[in-house]
């Protein structure tokens, strides 16, 4: 028996006011003075709903890497920043890159309750690079899945590339690329320029991003095939998306949160909280990512949250592994960022952190609308909260954040999966009761005939 909600006073991404019923883990209504026997009532007065927010951009890291994360404590996270549902990134140990591996996180996901985990599956074997992995028995699994990636590394060989197009185009898959010339940045540090000079840290150069961008474009364009484009960090890529949408080019790009806010100015700490591929660039080139969200041009955010343990980011900046968490703090960077600066209004967040990269992830059934009759996810967000940002803020199992002590606007408070509070007034639910909740979710999903899955 699932539990009915009333979240009283919220406020909708388009600045009207709503009362929403929740019932059976759907949206029974949104009008205005509903009362509701029976219901448990939140109040919502002065926080925005979202659609629950989407990561198409997450390291779960397990199999293999469980000391960092866990596909439990990583939805977690997830939910504690507003997340209902994350790509979950290829390069765990084994790799993601046959039909049994996207199965296991997709049946560890299902299992926990907390989001829903959609795999995405490697490229190459072993993101090696040098052989196409198993695409069409990933896509044709239970895991079903759409999204493809060797992020980490760089799919460099263009035939490869090519052919990876090629495939997915078959069955409306997307690429996701982690664009980094391998050659341009062996052993690279950092952002190359000046400063990189100055501290004596080897060089990643904005040019290593652009080049395989503009490459890939092209290939897209000439596959007729879709393309995504992971984690931009430099104006230069920003204007090659540009020119590509321009040319009807069927490419989306992202930005995290990290490269919207931070410059590597940061680095002069030699604090490796601050080392993450790619690196932080100038502040010209965050100007110029928070002016590509804004245009639209940079069509979501995603988090890259990369957790890694305490031992390698406190070891020297040069033997420090790249990487931060982020899926706590994505909604208050993003506010921070792009909502206080006047750049996105709340509809344009919806679109950014939920909409979109639902619709780029192919995510069916799992609606991220407010309409009567839809799944509830929904995020309940206080922006008035201006707060430093604290490690007990984490829900991970990795504190690698460059945001802790930094003030933040903005604070998820509530995070509904299918009706089911993973977030209670800043609460997380107990393992227990999602775990049930997801039994009852998979019951009910069965019964109704709906694919659990997509
Ligand atoms: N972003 C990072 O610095 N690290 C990621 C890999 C990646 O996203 O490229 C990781 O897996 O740790
Ligand atoms: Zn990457
Ligand atoms: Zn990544």
């Amino acid at each position: 028996m699932s539990t009915t909600y009333l979240l009283k006073g919220a406020t909708l991404p388009d600045g009207s006011g709503a009362d929403i019923l929740i019932a059976d883990g759907r949206i029974v209504s949104t009008t205005r003075g509903t009362d509701a026997a029976g219901a448990v009532v939140v109040d919502a007065a002065g926080l925005v709903a979202l659609p629950g927010l989407v990561d198409l951009h997450t390291h779960l890291r397990e199999p293999g890497f469980e000391q960092s994360e866990t596909v439990l404590t990583g939805t977690r996270a997830a939910a504690a920043g507003g997340f209902t549902s994350v790509f979950a990134m290829a390069n765990t140990m084994p790799v993601s890159d046959t039909a049994g591996v996207v199965e296991q996180v997709q049946s560890l996901g299902d299992a926990a309750g907390y989001a829903t985990v959609r795999p995405i599956g490697a490229v190459t074997i072993g993101l090696a690079g040098e052989r196409l992995s198993e695409i069409g028995a990933m896509a044709q699994s239970r895991a079903a899945v759409r999204v493809f990636s060797d992020d980490g590394k760089c799919v460099h060989d263009s035939l490869l590339m090519r052919r990876a197009l090629e495939y997915v185009k078959t069955f409306d898959g997307v690429i996701a690329q982690h664009a980094q010339d391998p050659r341009l940045t062996e052993n690279a540090q950092m952002n190359e320029g000046a400063l990189s000079s100055e501290l004596g840290l080897k060089g990643w150069p904005a040019v290593a991003e652009e080049s395989i961008i503009a490459r890939d474009v092209l290939l897209a364009e000439h596959v007729g095939a879709r393309l995504h484009v992971c984690h931009l960090s430099t104006a230069g890529s920003v204007d090659v998306i540009r020119w590509a949408k321009a040319r009807g080019i069927q490419v989306t790009a992202e930005a995290t949160p990290h490269h919207l806010l931070l410059t590597e100015d940061l680095i002069r700490s030699y604090d490796a909280r601050y080392k993450v591929n790619p690196p932080l660039r100038r502040d010209e080139d965050v100007q110029a990512l928070r002016e590509g969200v804004a245009d639209g041009t940079i069509d979501i955010v995603a988090t890259d949250h990369a957790p890694h343990p305490r031992e390698s980011k406190e070891s020297e900046w040069d033997a420090a592994s790249f990487g931060m968490v982020g899926l706590e703090s994505a909604l208050p960077v993003v506010q921070t960022a792009l909502v206080d600066t006047g750049l996105l209004g709340w509809n344009d967040v919806a679109r950014v952190l939920s909409t979109t990269p639902a619709r780029i992830g192919r995510l069916n059934g799992h609606s991220h609308s407010f309409e009567e009759g839809a799944p509830a996810n929904i995020t309940l967000v206080d922006p008035a909260d201006r707060s430093s940002f604290t490690l007990d803020r984490l829900a991970g199992k990795s504190q690698n954040t460059p945001f802790d002590g930094v003030t933040l606007s903005g604070r998820v408070r509530w995070t509904f999966h299918h009706g089911f509070p993973t977030l209670r007034d800043g609460e997380l639910a107990p393992v227990e009761e999602a775990a049930e909740h997801a039994r009852d979710l998979a019951f009910g999903l069965a019964r109704e005939g709906v694919p659990a899955r997509g």
